[in-house]
């Protein structure tokens, strides 16, 4: 079924010629029980390198039986970048007669690995690359002389091609007993990783969960860390977040480029978006790299001179886009990014060292961050390129190294948060406190105050002001000096602040002036508390640079009682203007009360 189902296809190299057998040592013996684990089958496959002489399956077959193809003992897995036709063949032997262990295991009953095919026991096995971005992948299996069957599996053709449902390009066949060749043709602008890996169907689906585990643990981190930094952006409205994220976003969106996952999820049905949008998406990652390292960093501060070039930087990047879309060679593309890619992260880490050693504590992050990247990154770059020994590990070197990277950026963003939280928390202290006194200033008042004068009136509570003004405080400034009057106002602000209760709130009112407000205090106790304060001023300030008296004048509420009407309309509406206009009338019946203590020759209290 299989035959006719390609012989169509396979028209044009249905003939075979087979002038020299194979010898039995070179083929893959296949039984029931072997390669069902998935195996790394490099080793056993034939390569052809020499050429683009081949055009063809049939004509592969021929060279390789004529012995122009050599066996890669080595078990080579990376071709670096190369315009050639890579020819690969993979000689496969069911032997169902001579050899009575291997016929014995072909049982009928082994159905999960067996398949009756016009009353044949076939050996079904699933053949996998394990590259999603090589650009062209053509398997024929060639049965006799005859191509049975032909799968186009590279990321240029349209997903649906692929009969078999994977990431990776994945082939499933049924192998008949004898002889069966499988010819390979690979064709790739982009770095040609090729991996060839043999199992049946259920080890190829434990892999495929493995990797759906490794790869949901993998986006799901990244999308809590993108959607964490996003809310933290639209929280502290701080643009490192945004930049973060946009770091995250454009990391995920290159990986879904060359881990296949894009092609196969979104943009399989468009095979020409994934050629470009390969280099496409790793500008954008660079950018937003480059971006986001001078701002996280605060180059404007650790760093100028690089600041100020940042213009130029971008340019560059500009200019590398457009040279790529003029040239308009991919395999360039790819190449000149690869050196900028390795280039950034060396950039990166200099510049963190650089900020770093200039006192930025956030750098302390940053360089490991990098590092654990950079690091991951090396390995899958050296696995491509055949340098460290190929394995699924160091293939994934850049996803685990990019993870504990943004981990760690992560962890340094929330320190960061830490920091901005505080800074933030002593702004907002250091705005409501006059810094001389250590008193609340006159903008912390209606923070402060009118809650408590709500509450207080809705409760009807008592509730007194008491405004102190010094004595011919301009003499002291005039014969002592200004910072002689200064240290003369702490003294004072400390005196009073000493005397009253932590409920009752102090304020600098003005230049030599100070404004108490004291919840549930009669006038009688205000006036007692003035007179203490009065005393307690004279009496500290006689033994220092100048004796200072005060003038204080005092206003109480007396409990107000509202109608039952009225109290109603004042709870429906708690913020009533009319209160905000007492509380002011209560602080100019003090001032007026101060005027008079003025009038009446100073240093004394009056009551209004
Ligand atoms: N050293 C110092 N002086 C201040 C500060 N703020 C205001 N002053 C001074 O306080 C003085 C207030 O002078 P006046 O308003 O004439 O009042 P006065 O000399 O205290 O006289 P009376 O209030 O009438 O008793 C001015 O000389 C201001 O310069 C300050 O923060 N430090």
């Amino acid at each position: 079924m299989l035959f006719i189902a390609w012989h169509s296809v396979a028209q044009e190299n249905s003939s075979v010629s087979a002038s020299h057998p194979v010898s039995k040592n070179d083929t893959l013996p296949l039984t029931s029980t072997s390669y069902t684990d998935r195996t790394l089958l490099n080793n056993r496959l034939f390569l052809y390198q020499s050429g683009n002489e081949i055009t063809s399956a049939a004509q592969a077959i021929a060279a390789f039986k004529q012995g122009q193809f050599s066996q890669n003992t080595a078990g080579q897995v990376s071709f670096g970048f190369t315009n050639a036709v890579l020819w690969a063949v993979l000689p496969v032997n069911v032997n169902t007669v001579s050899n009575s262990q291997i016929g014995a295991s072909l049982e009928i009953s082994q159905a999960a690995d067996t398949q009756n095919i016009d009353n044949k026991t076939s050996l079904k096995r699933v053949i996998e690359i394990d590259n999603a971005w090589l650009d062209k992948i053509d398997v024929f299996f060639i049965e006799g002389n005859e191509i049975v069957r032909r799968e186009a599996l590279g990321d240029t053709e349209h997903i649906e091609r692929r009969v078999y449902n994977a990431r990776m390009p994945t082939v499933s066949y049924a192998f008949s007993p004898g002889e069966t060749f499988v010819v390979f043709r690979f064709v790739s602008q982009d770095p040609m990783t090729i991996p060839v890996y043999l199992s049946n169907e259920q080890a190829k689906k434990t892999v495929m969960l493995e990797n759906a585990y490794f790869y949901g643990f993998l986006y799901g981190a990244l999308l809590i860390l993108l959607v964490y930094n996003l809310v933290l952006f639209v929280y502290l409205r701080e643009r490192k977040y945004l930049l973060y994220s946009c770091y995250l976003f454009a990391f995920t969106a290159f990986n879904f480029t060359y881990t296949g996952h894009g092609y196969w999820w979104f943009w399989g049905a468009y095979p020409s978006v994934q050629q470009w949008l390969m280099p496409a998406l790793m500008l954008c990652y660079i950018t937003a790299g480059v971006t986001f390292t001078i701002e996280f960093l605060n180059t404007k501060k650790y760093l100028p001179s690089l600041f100020a070039k940042r213009k130029l930087i971008y340019s560059g990047l500009l200019l590398l886009a457009l040279i790529m879309l003029i040239y308009g060679n991919q395999r360039f593309a790819i190449l000149a990014q690869l050196v900028i890619l390795t280039s950034l992260s060396l950039w990166m880490l200099l510049i963190g060292i650089l900020c770093y050693r200039n006192g930025n504590t956030l750098a302390k992050f940053f360089v490991p961050a990098i590092l654990l990247g950079t690091g991951g990154a090396t390995v899958s770059s050296l696995a491509t390129w055949g340098v460290v020994p190929y394995s699924q590990w160091a293939f994934r070197g850049i996803e685990l190294g990019m993870f504990l990277e943004m981990s760690l950026l992560s962890v340094s963003l929330g320190f960061n948060f830490k920091e901005v939280y505080k800074a933030r928390l002593s702004a907002e202290f250091t705005s409501r406190v006059d810094p001389l006194t250590n008193l609340y200033n006159r903008r912390a008042f209606s923070q402060l105050v009118y809650p408590l004068w709500e509450l207080g009136v809705r409760k009807k509570q008592k509730l007194a002001v008491v405004l102190i003004d010094l004595d011919w405080f301009k003499q002291i400034n005039d014969a002592f000096g200004h910072d002689a009057g200064d240290r003369v106002l702490e003294l004072v602000a400390k005196t009073i602040k000493e005397r009253v209760r932590s409920s009752d709130l102090v304020f600098r009112w003005g230049g030599e002036e100070f404004l108490l407000f004291l919840p549930d205090t009669s006038l009688q106790e205000a006036t007692t508390l003035a007179e203490t304060l009065r005393v307690a001023v004279e009496k500290e300030t006689s033994g220092g640079i100048a004796k200072v008296t005060m003038s204080i004048g005092i206003a109480s509420l007396a409990p107000y009682h509202q109608t039952a009407a009225e109290n109603e309309e004042s709870n429906l509406k708690s913020t009533d203007k009319t209160n905000e206009m007492s509380l002011h009338e209560l602080i100019k019946s003090a001032d007026n009360a101060l005027y008079q203590a003025k009038q009446n020759g100073r240093n004394c209290v009056v009551a209004a």
